[in-house]
């Protein structure tokens, strides 16, 4: 991880906080990816583009993930006080256990996330209180954008307040940035926000990682 440099620090806020049900009956934070556990592929995936790495789950999914990022990058707990408000009481929880000023938060079933376009997000936060990348015509990609935590940790506390569960409420309390299609696409593969969440999804993901694990051994 980079070297600390005072105020300015970056977190990596890793939301684990689900229960997978689309998936089935194991926690898709911890299955096996091809060779790694999903998790952990994404906690290494950023590690190089952030300061310090927090990891929000529910307190019983914590002895699982432990063992799963063992040997890996040092990473911090942030347990939900309260389990299955959602993905945003997530982000709340993770951002307060954080120090750094501005958070990149990504979901754990993300296992393609980019690094290069974490590293612009937290360029394009600065000054602003989010960068979100949105796809043209979708959803704003919340579960893998930069917030201020500040800021952000209030707006989510008003929104929870409101009965809001949805992460563009909040968002749409703070001065964000959009990035676009366009400008993602100069950092990063689209695949960068592909979400597993079904058996099929993951079959998918997993054949292309071995496909680029066999093809870099053959070379
Ligand atoms: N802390 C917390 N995180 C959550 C909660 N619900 C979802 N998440 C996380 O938010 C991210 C996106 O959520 P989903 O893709 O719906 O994951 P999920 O809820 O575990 O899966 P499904 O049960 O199939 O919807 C994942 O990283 C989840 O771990 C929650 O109630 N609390
Ligand atoms: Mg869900």
């Amino acid at each position: 991880m980079s070297q600390e440099s005072g105020g300015d620090e970056r977190a990596g806020v890793v939301l684990a906080g689900g229960h997978s049900t689309r998936f089935g009956a194991e926690d898709k934070a911890v299955v096996d990816l091809a060779g790694t556990p999903m998790i952990r592929r994404v906690v290494d995936r950023i590690e190089s583009v952030v300061d310090e790495l927090v990891v929000n789950c529910r307190e019983e999914q914590v002895p699982a993930i432990r063992n799963a990022l063992e040997g890996g990058p040092t990473a911090s707990f942030a347990v939900d006080p309260v389990p299955d408000r959602g993905p945003m009481a997530g982000i709340m929880t993770g951002l307060r256990a954080g120090d750094g000023e501005y958070a990149f938060v990504v979901a754990c079933d993300m296992p393609f996330v980019d690094p290069a376009l974490v590293d612009h997000l937290f360029d394009r936060a600065a000054g602003h209180e989010a960068a979100v990348p949105r796809l043209d015509d979708q959803w704003f990609q919340t579960t893998q954008a930069v917030y201020r935590a500040g800021p952000m940790i209030e707006a989510c506390e008003r929104a929870l307040e409101r009965d809001e569960r949805r992460v563009v409420e909040p968002l749409f309390d703070l001065d964000y940035v959009v990035v676009d299609e366009d400008e993602i696409r100069d950092h990063a593969a689209l695949e960068t926000f592909e979400n597993v969440n079904t058996r099929e999804e993951f079959e998918d993901a997993t054949e292309r990682l071995e496909g680029e694990r066999s093809g870099y051994s053959s070379r």
